[in-house]
């Protein structure tokens, strides 16, 4: 391999400046590429470049320090070679060079461009890295340092052009990624520069750099969402209008049944023959209608009741008499009296307000179907600006899908404000498990490093860590009896694995065979190069290989893809067995709304169509799905694909499997005798933490936790229906009809970082009473949100150091509205 070494200029530092930080513009982190036979040739090349004289060199391993004077400062370069680095492109060639183009010619190029770049000559540096990477066009430094002008000249669409070409040479280039997330956040583009320092923290978790930038970022998302107007005006999740209308597989049908039972229960009459024409008797209907009418104003019901059943009795077929009469027994309680009357208005001559009162009365008297169909009815008559219609169609909905989960817990689940959100029934004491939630799908979470994935099973998450994992080189230095005891007690977690691809692994047969009929025969790595290649993608942290061959960051999200491979997998799998029960072919569109009807209640929300950014791996769904066997395909549109995206990211939730073979071994060894020396031998081997086979999945209640900063539940792995789930356990005493909250983010970070996450991730602006009653900083006064006009820090709360007040006056009236509630809060974590 060719030998090519990189110089970077570290840091200026003055003597007396020692431990400050160094002026921003003398770090130059800007890197000249050079190529040299041996590094001992350095001293001269960077006395060269740098114009610094020499005193030693710092390191010498895979990257070599040499300090001395540069402008009578001491000055720190460091060098560092491709022969070293171990990269993903570590085994290429590196940085092809055209024919005839010179060591010195590029090194000339790169001094006079770094040069050029110190003293602010961009446009000419810009020229000069273009010519350096005409001569070497796979070095992504050219890129990076190009962009880096770009930068100073704030071209931020040039400078995000080149860090990507460099990012695709390159993906482990740290520099190209700050730089890349900075030019972002400048074009406002937060999830690509998020995306960015993402990529640098992959490389470089510890990077002080990247960290400072993030929180740099939070705050540019402040302010730049307060340029738009703040709070007053978030764009944020409309619940009523993104919760759609749609009728269920099967609706028809039961809806039928419904009106059947309401006629034969209630007598419902549907035509009333109107008497012969009568001018008189119309007229005296008319009288008491208005006499009806003033009484039903003044809130007297059960006379305006009175009055109308008088006037219905002489005109019985008066379609208005009848609507007037059933809105007075919706007043007086009498439910059944109102759909009796608005039954008997021929459907065409319902108006709006009928079918909603229909709507609302049918809900309540245990017709759900019937009522959302009468309320879909008045929401579309009213161009869908009845939101009243609407709410109440959601709270039906949310009522029928919910009760039936809820009748063994102490909740129960309604729409409100922020959607779906789930209520206390009962007091519930601090400590009690409310609820408990089993996955409608999952999948494991993306290691970092796929050696430390620890084998589990992929049907019910069952950790499969054996004694070797857990205690690693040092169970080979036990006594052999200790060895023994380890191999009688640790349980047998030897993987069953799949037949076919030899990757997926179970605990038991059983879970395998079940896995394979729910959903593995489509997406096994053996049935196809797709799925193949989708978990090997899964496996690397989202990258894997481009159209060019190139190794790149294909999937942006933090779940891994598997879980919507899972998701279409159980649906296309469910629509087949329908298919086969019913005889058929082919799916019909009942079939496949059934199959996806567990996926419906799940919210997606979020901003713009993914499909594009993840173009390769969509490819591989796509592949997937169009043959799923059968002559069933499955169609993976841009829409599909983003929708679940969301509803994926918007819901999922951290989990594992509760009880891990390390657990049921310490269980074992509790019942050795506690006088057995190899007992007392192993106490301190087994303080190691418990790895974990960790997963997510998205749970159907679980999902209709909403978040609040000063949660009053927390969420804890569970053991459910013989599977890993999650059980919801107060966090503290919930009196009755108190709304459920959950965290959604770790809630020791301050406030504006808090919100400033949300916002970003859940596109919603906090407003729980602990984002209300704690401040951003000490120059805003928490509670009347003054400013400091002497540049005074005004002070703050002695006890939590979260909120700071002008006067007494207001830290009083603060304490009083809720500060005293949020200030001594035991912070949750989420992970
Ligand atoms: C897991 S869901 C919670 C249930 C949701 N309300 C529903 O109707 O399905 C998460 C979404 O609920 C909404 N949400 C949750 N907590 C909220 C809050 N404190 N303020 C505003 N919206 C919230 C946001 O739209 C978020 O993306």
């Amino acid at each position: 391999m060719r030998a090519y070494h990189y110089i970077t200029l570290v840091r200026d530092e003055s003597p007396s400046l020692h431990h400050t930080a160094p002026p921003a513009a003398r770090v130059s982190p800007i890197r000249a590429p050079f190529s040299a036979p041996v590094p001992t040739t350095f001293s001269r090349l960077i006395s060269d470049v740098f114009d610094i004289g020499f005193l030693s060199i710092l390191s010498n391993t895979t990257s070599h320090f040499y300090r001395g004077f540069r402008n009578g400062q001491q000055t720190s370069v460091q060098c560092y070679s491709n022969l070293y680095r171990r990269s993903a492109r570590e085994q290429e060639p590196h940085t092809p060079r055209s024919p005839g183009v010179s060591t010195m010619k590029v090194l000339d190029l790169s001094t006079a461009a770094l040069r050029d770049y110190e003293m602010g000559n961009y446009d000419s540096a810009i020229q000069l890295y273009t010519s350096l990477m005409e001569d070497e066009p796979e070095c992504s430094y050219h890129l990076v340092n190009r962009a880096k002008c770009y930068l100073q000249q704030a071209n931020y669409t040039k400078v995000v052009e080149d860090i990507k070409t460099a990012l695709d040479i390159d993906p482990k280039n740290v520099e190209g990624a700050i730089t890349g997330g900075r030019a972002s956040t400048k074009l406002g583009k937060y999830e690509d520069a998020y995306h960015f320092y993402k990529a640098g923290l992959d490389t470089d978790p510890k990077s002080v750099v990247i960290t400072e930038d993030l929180k740099k970022l939070q705050q540019v998302i402040l302010d730049d969402y307060d340029k738009m107007g703040g709070e007053s005006d978030e764009q944020g999740y409309d619940a009523v209008n993104f919760c759609g209308q749609d009728s269920y597989p099967g609706d028809d049908v039961l809806l039928r049944k419904e009106y059947e039972s309401l006629e034969r229960k209630y007598d419902m009459e549907k035509d009333i023959p109107a008497p012969p024409p009568d001018s008189l008797r119309s007229e005296k209907a008319g009288r008491i209608a208005v006499e009806a009418h003033r009484a039903m104003m003044a809130g007297k019901f059960p006379e305006a009741l009175q009055f109308f059943t008088l006037a219905v009795e002489l005109e019985p077929a008066n379609k208005v008499l009848r609507r007037l009469r059933a809105e007075v027994r919706f007043l007086n309680e009498d439910l059944v009296g109102a759909i009796q009357d608005l039954w008997l208005i021929p459907k065409g001559e319902r108006t709006a307000d009928s079918w909603k009162l229909g709507g609302k009365v049918l809900g309540q008297i245990g017709y759900p179907i019937a009522a959302e169909f009468w309320l879909r009815k008045a929401y579309t008559l009213s161009e869908k600006k009845d939101q009243e219609a609407a709410i109440i169609f959601q709270k039906v909905r949310t009522s029928r899908i919910y009760s039936p989960m809820t009748t063994d817990f102490p909740v129960t689940v309604d729409f409100s404000g922020y959607g779906r959100g789930i209520y206390a029934k009962r007091d519930i004491p601090e400590g009690e498990v409310i609820f408990e939630d089993s996955p409608a799908v999952f999948g494991r979470v993306m290691e970092k490093d796929v050696e430390e994935m620890i084998p589990a099973c992929d049907y019910c998450s069952q950790s499969l860590l054996t004694a070797r994992r857990y205690f690693g080189a040092k169970l080979d230095t036990f006594d052999t009896s200790v060895q023994e005891l380890i191999e009688r007690q640790w349980p047998d977690v030897t993987p069953v694995m799949c037949d076919k691809c030899n990757i997926v692994t179970f605990c038991t047969d059983t879970c395998k065979e079940r896995a394979w009929e729910e959903y593995h025969q489509l997406i096994c790595p053996a049935r196809c190069a797709a799925t193949k290649t989708l978990y090997e993608v899964a496996d690397n942290y989202g990258y894997g290989y481009n159209e060019k061959g190139e190794k790149v960051n294909l999937w942006l999200a933090s779940f891994s893809p598997i879980i919507l491979a899972r998701m279409w997998a159980q649906i296309v799998t469910e629509a087949k067995r329908l298919v086969k029960k019913d005889g058929c072919t082919q799916p019909t569109i009942e079939h496949w709304a059934k199959a996806k009807a567990p996926f419906r209640k799940f919210i997606a929300f979020g901003a713009g169509d993914v499909s594009s950014k993840m173009s390769t791996v969509l490819q591989l769904f796509r592949d997937i799905f169009s043959d799923c066997g059968d002559g069933v395909k499955y169609e993976i549109t841009d829409g599909e694909f983003t929708g679940r995206y969301y509803q994926a990211s918007c819901n999922l939730q951290s989990f594992s499997f509760p009880v891990t073979p390390y657990h049921q071994f310490i269980n074992r060894l509790s019942k050795v005798d506690v006088q057995d020396m190899r007992v007392l031998a192993l106490l301190k081997p087994l303080e190691a933490k418990t790895p974990t086979a960790n997963f997510c999945g998205i749970f159907s209640l679980h999902a209709c936790l909403n978040h609040s900063c000063i949660n009053n539940v927390e969420v804890c792995d569970g053991y459910v229906n013989d599977r890993g789930g999650v059980i919801v356990r107060a966090k503290r005493d919930i009196t009755k009809g108190e709304e459920l909250y959950t965290t959604y983010i770790d809630t020791s970070m301050p406030r504006k970082l808090r919100r400033a996450w949300l916002y970003k991730s859940f596109n919603f602006w906090c407003h729980c009473p602990r984002c209300v009653h704690e401040g951003d900083d000490p120059y805003v006064c928490t509670t009347c949100h003054k400013k400091s006009t002497d540049g005074e820090a005004f002070r703050g709360c002695g006890n939590c150091k979260k909120a700071w007040y002008c006067t007494v006056e207001c830290q009083r009236k603060s304490w009083n509205q809720g500060h005293k509630e949020v200030c001594q809060i035991k912070h949750s974590d989420t992970s």
